[in-house]
């Protein structure tokens, strides 16, 4: 097995997002000091002739493939070329050149949706390919699984070691937090934020924060009334009930649906450490099917075990907040996926498993984020 050593050449691709900044912190304070990094003006990853380039010039040894087109339910249904075209383009690109340019071993990032929408649960890694995928992320799903095809294919016919791990729906510092194009937990937390500053009339705190984030069309000079307008379209609204007047959240689907949540450093130490303790030669034995010719499913399922479901997670942020209006669910706005629980049995027979609880993950989200 091919060691990484503390100053061997290390290329994180998306190092600036949430899972790899998380993933450079982690090595930087295990000592890894030759990090290679680009940012996306400095390397389009979906132009091969620029990724040929830039492999050739720096030839890393191990990469952390954490570069993709990310996004929530909405941005994963709106943006559905973009998702199939982007993921299957950075990824081909990357893992090619990582075999031409004799990478030792490289880590792909997966992710939960490849399993089908009513894989029984929870999931494990063999239930992949077993059934029809959920709507909203078919494309982005369809390229997650054509890349951990090539991580396979690419290991028996070229002998490479080129791990894919399967992350479930993951939160952290360094997360999306528009309220149209991210995950569920960011989006909550922000709109609960917004929620509670309604609740206390504190609008210097909302403009602040619509700002801060780059909110469209909103200044310095907004007036306050177009302030509550731009909030209304996130269903962050005034109302008054029983001559009370309380703050209401819409929040979208049936909040039925459940979800599994890690905390994205937990993530990063998991992936550092398949990149420190295994290969694919490990893995292969692991194989699912019955057919011992057939090596199939060599990927690794990484979560916490733990599920919830989108009201009560909602209800958790709520009391981590200090809000204290009401919330509502739109169901004219997609579930999604009913339930997506890994099973991470495989994970701990590897020796790892996940620390941090959803309540203190929660917490240290919001205070960085309200720190500014
Ligand atoms: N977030 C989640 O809940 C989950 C994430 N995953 C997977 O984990 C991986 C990381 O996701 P996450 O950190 O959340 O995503 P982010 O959106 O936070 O980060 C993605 C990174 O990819 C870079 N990037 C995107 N497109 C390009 C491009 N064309 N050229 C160069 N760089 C590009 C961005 O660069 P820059 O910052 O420079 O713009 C950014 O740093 C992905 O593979 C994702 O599918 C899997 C399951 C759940
Ligand atoms: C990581 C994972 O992420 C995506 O799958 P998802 O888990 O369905 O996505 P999500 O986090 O956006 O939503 C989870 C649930 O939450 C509900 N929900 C309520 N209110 C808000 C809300 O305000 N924003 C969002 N985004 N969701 C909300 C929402 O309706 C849904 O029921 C895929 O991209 C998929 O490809 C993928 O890999």
């Amino acid at each position: 097995m091919a060691i990484m050593n503390k100053d061997s050449r290390i290329y994180i691709a998306g190092h600036r997002g949430l899972v790899g900044s998380a993933i450079m912190n982690n090595l930087q304070r295990k000592g890894y000091v030759n990090l290679i990094t680009r940012t996306f003006e400095e390397l389009d990853l979906t132009d091969q002739s620029k990724v040929t380039a830039f492999f050739e010039y720096e030839k890393p040894e191990f990469v952390f493939l954490a570069a993709a087109k990310v996004g929530g339910i909405m941005a994963n249904n709106k943006y559905r070329a973009q998702f199939i075209y982007e993921n299957l383009q950075i990824q081909n690109n990357i893992i090619h050149q990582a075999y031409l340019n004799g990478v030792k071993k490289l880590l792909f990032l997966g992710s939960s949706c490849v399993y089908p929408k009513n894989a029984p649960q929870p999931m494990s890694e063999d239930c992949l390919l077993t059934g029809e995928l959920e709507y909203t992320n078919e494309p982005y799903a369809i390229a997650k699984i054509a890349g951990m095809k090539m991580c396979e294919s690419y290991n028996l016919q070229y002998g490479t070691d080129f791990i894919s791990v399967m992350p479930t729906n993951l939160y952290g510092y360094n997360d999306n937090f528009n309220l149209e194009t991210s995950h569920v937990l960011p989006a909550l937390l922000r709109k609960i934020h917004l929620g509670k500053c309604l609740e206390k009339g504190d609008l210097r705190e909302i403009r602040n924060d619509l700002i801060r984030n780059q909110a469209e069309g909103i200044t310095i000079d907004t007036e306050d009334h177009e302030l509550l307008n731009y909030l209304g379209r996130f269903g962050i609204a005034e109302i008054i009930k029983d001559n009370d007047r309380h703050v209401r959240l819409s929040l979208w689907g049936t909040g039925q649906p459940l979800r599994e949540f890690l905390w994205v450093e937990d993530m990063a130490d998991a992936c550092v450490f398949v990149m420190e303790n295994h290969s694919f030669s490990d893995l292969r034995n692991s194989s699912g099917g019955n057919d011992k010719t057939e090596i199939r499913n060599t990927h690794i399922n990484i979560g916490s075990g733990k599920e919830v479901s989108i009201k009560d997670l909602a209800f958790l942020i709520k009391e981590v907040v200090g809000f204290k209006g009401e919330i509502v669910f739109d169901t004219s706005k997609p579930d999604g996926t009913p339930r997506k629980l890994l099973d991470v049995s495989k994970l701990s027979t590897l020796g790892w498993q996940a620390r941090t609880s959803l309540k203190e993950g929660i917490a240290a989200v919001y205070r960085h984020y309200i720190s500014g």
